[in-house]
């Protein structure tokens, strides 16, 4: 089982409850704007604790309110690939790679430097600034950096929102090759149909939460 989720999140005055599990490959979150769907991949990384319930990724238990598990977010192994990618703007990228690379004991990396160069095709760009980088450049330098904090699964939240229709086809190809060869479960946040229906092994609607009182 890749992601094993039974957790009730209170944001403000709405209560959001989620249910699912889910194999290996890419699970897909799809549901409208203010469902709940980055609520959820914020709660995986343990960055909003749910009110009950328990998260559990790739047989590790990262939550679970009755056990008293709460996992620190830097414990989680987590690699979280955000729409704006976020990148730090006074670092080189060569830097913001390296950023989550040093935080990882040496035995845990499981991926070099080389080869998430060449996968990402970004070797040319390591002395650049973020802000002289396209969306498209920049989304392959944030997903890089994730990838080097040798995580264990992935979240990516719109990875496509801030890359061009002609560097679509680019990064959609990269996901797959990440699902597929390096065989990271993934939780992918999105609101296309058919980027949905061709990356996902898994479909998980996000019904939109109701207040409560
Ligand atoms: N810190 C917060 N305090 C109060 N309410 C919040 C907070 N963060 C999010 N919410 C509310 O929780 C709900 C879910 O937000 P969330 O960002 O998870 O939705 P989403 O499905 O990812 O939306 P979108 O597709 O527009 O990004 C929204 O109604 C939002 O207004």
């Amino acid at each position: 089982m890749s992601f094993d989720v039974a957790m009730t999140l209170q944001r403000g005055s709405l209560r959001m409850h989620y249910e699912f599990t889910a194999g290996p490959g890419l699970t897909a979150l799809f549901g409208p704007s203010g469902a709940g769907k980055t609520s959820l991949l914020d709660a995986v990384a343990g960055l909003v604790r749910p009110v009950e319930g328990h998260i559990a990724v790739a047989g590790a238990t990262l939550f679970d309110r009755a056990r008293k598990i709460d996992l620190k977010p830097e414990k989680r192994r987590c690699g979280y690939v955000f729409q704006d990618h976020r990148l730090f703007p006074h670092r080189s990228v060569r830097r913001n790679l390296l950023y989550g690379w040093r935080l990882v004991r040496p035995e845990e990396r499981w991926l070099s430097i080389d080869i998430t160069l060449d996968l990402l095709g970004i070797r040319h760009l390591l002395d650049r600034m973020p802000a002289t980088l396209s969306g498209g450049e920049a989304q392959r330098v944030a997903i890089g950096r994730a990838l080097l904090s040798a995580p264990r699964f992935l979240l990516m939240d719109e990875p496509l929102a801030s890359v061009d229709a002609s560097r679509r086809e680019e990064i959609l190809s990269l996901i797959e090759r990440i699902r597929d060869e390096l065989k990271l479960p993934i939780l992918y946040v999105s609101h296309d149909r058919g980027e949905v229906e061709r990356l996902a092994q898994q479909i998980v609607p996000i019904e939109p939460a109701s207040a409560t009182a």
